[in-house]
């Protein structure tokens, strides 16, 4: 199959910075432009500069510093527009006036309050004086989606004969479906007095169809497609860069097409406008989002383990993120368990990986994702828990408040599987519950220390509690690790009883 190169028209910086909360002021403007640059858009909006002095500084700085993309600066069908989007990328390598002007009856209607052969003699008059002033015009047809086809024809005609280059074909309110577009562009490209211009396509994704629409579009012919980084936009925002240029390229052989993006470049783009906007991404977007190569069930992580293909259509290479990832929770399995295990730098035999895996899924089950911290932790745990238990934790419940004493009550299970159970009040909850242990193993210790520190992040960190108690003159640690203080306390203190019934033995024999 023969591959024909799309251009990738970026409007991040002019369409993108018109979604609410997205403005980015002029230094941050021209780091993201230099990125744009670096991961080679064929062109770069970089503003609309009658909008204001501030967009204008931002377009001309912009247009002196990029030397490989065309730089465009939008304006209206108005000579004060164009003759500023001019003085602001006149400096360019390769600059461009982009002039647009609505053709759907509403919009010219009720808006712009013209007729259509009102708007078609603006269009050859804007677009002429536009091409007298620069080389590359690019006119659009706003809201050509529903426009009259044949009049939208009329329009781009009229403008390719007043020297346009590029004729736009936006879907403005994101209002087309795929086979819509499809045909559209197919119909317009027929009918065009001159095809021999680029055509391109600008769709919004009000009913989530951006990017559907922009790829039945190249499919029917454009040449051109303007989008945005992470899909910022207007409203719902614009069909979304990244995933148009992975669809071309992982499904190569449906669309055969090519852009010149430096994919590799793509993730490194999408932090960037998100820092400077302060706005991230859905965790399941496309490409870039934190689970876009992230696998957290069992059956697949051992399928990506074994062979990545299995359940990767793309590598996170190819967009620029290191590696996939293996979210380690409660659907996971032994395989990816073992294997970040290993990947931790422990050696352990497949009986303790068993043991360690049987824990980390009770973890799993009450704390969302497992980090490397919180297998550290778990790994060290259960060297801990070499020492013989004598007593293990079967459940405790604990009253306590500002209104009343704290009680606890908790049940143990013997190694022989007898379970006894007692209440006791304390100082404080955890008074209360060593106090209801001491009464059920009857022995004579004394808690000389008890710490508690959070050993892994976030809201569900894993608390670490330390017990030092002194038993018939031995003093022993126990160690207890839980998301809940109050359980990691109770078998911190159990451990350490466990540990002092251990030396007791050791003493006898
Ligand atoms: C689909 C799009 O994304 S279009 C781009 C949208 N982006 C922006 O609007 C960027 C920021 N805009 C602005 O700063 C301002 O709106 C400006 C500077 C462009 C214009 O401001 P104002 O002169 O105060 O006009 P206002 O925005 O209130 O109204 C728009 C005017 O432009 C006219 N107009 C709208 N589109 C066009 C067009 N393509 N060509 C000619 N005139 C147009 C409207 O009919 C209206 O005219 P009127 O003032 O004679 O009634
Ligand atoms: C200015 C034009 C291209 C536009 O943003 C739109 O129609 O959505
Ligand atoms: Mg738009």
């Amino acid at each position: 199959m023969s591959t024909r190169k799309v251009k990738i028209f970026d409007t991040t910086l002019r369409d993108g910075e018109q979604s609410p909360g997205c403005s980015m002021n002029f230094n941050e403007k021209l780091e993201m432009a230099r990125q744009l640059e670096r991961l080679g858009v064929d062109v770069i909006e970089a503003g609309f500069p009658v909008s204001s002095p501030d967009d204008f500084r931002a377009v001309e700085a912009i247009a002196k510093i990029v030397k490989n993309s065309t730089v465009a600066g939008l304006a209206r069908c108005v000579e004060g527009d164009i003759q500023r989007a001019w003085d602001a990328v006149r400096h360019a390598a390769h600059p461009r006036i982009h002039v647009f002007l609505a053709t759907s009856d509403i919009h010219m209607k009720y808006k712009l309050k013209m007729t259509p052969d009102e708007v078609v003699a603006r269009v050859a008059d804007m677009v002429r004086f536009a091409r007298s002033l620069c080389p590359d015009v690019e006119f659009s047809a706003e809201d050509a989606s529903r426009s009259d086809r044949d009049f939208l024809v009329k329009v781009f005609d009229t403008a390719i004969a007043a020297g346009a280059s590029t004729i736009n074909i936006p879907d403005t309110v994101g209002y087309s479906t795929p086979n819509e577009m499809y045909d559209l562009v197919a119909y317009v490209k027929a009918h065009l007095q001159n095809p021999a211009v680029d055509i391109s396509v600008h769709n919004h994704n009000d009913l989530g169809m951006g990017v559907a629409n922009t790829l039945e579009s190249i499919r029917a012919g454009a040449t051109q497609v303007e989008c945005t980084v992470n899909g910022i936009g207007e409203r719902a925002g614009n069909a979304a860069m990244d995933e148009i240029v992975m669809a071309l390229r992982t499904r190569g052989d449906f669309y055969g097409c090519t852009t010149g993006i430096n994919t590799r470049q793509i993730y490194r783009t999408s932090k960037l406008l998100s820092t400077i906007i302060g706005v991230g991404v859905a965790p399941n977007k496309p490409i870039v989002g934190a689970n876009a190569f992230a696998h957290e069930s069992g059956i697949h992580q051992h399928g990506v383990l074994a062979e990545r293909t299995t359940y990767e259509i793309m590598s996170p290479d190819d967009v620029g993120i290191y590696q996939n990832k293996m979210v380690l929770g409660k659907h996971s399995g032994k395989h990816a368990f073992a294997d970040r295990i290993a990947e931790l730098g422990y050696r352990m035999s497949d009986e303790d990986i068993a043991e360690a895996f049987e824990r980390f899924k009770e973890m799993a089950d009450r704390k969302k994702e497992i980090t490397d911290r919180d297998i550290e932790a778990l790994v060290g745990n259960a060297a801990i828990s070499d020492v013989k238990e004598t007593y293990g934790l079967k459940s405790f419940v604990v009253n306590s408040g500002t209104v009343i004493s704290a009680t606890a009550v908790v049940r143990l299970v013997r190694d022989d599987g007898e379970e006894k159970e007692h209440v006791a009040r304390g100082e404080g909850p955890i008074d209360a519950a060593f106090n209801a242990i001491d009464r059920i193993v009857k022995m004579d210790t004394k808690l000389e220390n008890w710490t508690m520190q959070a050993v892994t992040e976030g809201e569900d960190a894993l608390g670490e509690a330390i017990c030092k108690i002194s038993c018939n003159g031995h003093t022993v640690t126990g160690r207890g690790l839980s998301p809940d203080i109050l359980e990691s306390s109770i078998r911190a203190y159990v451990n350490a009883i466990n540990k002092a019934i251990a030396m007791e033995e050791k003493a006898m024999i």
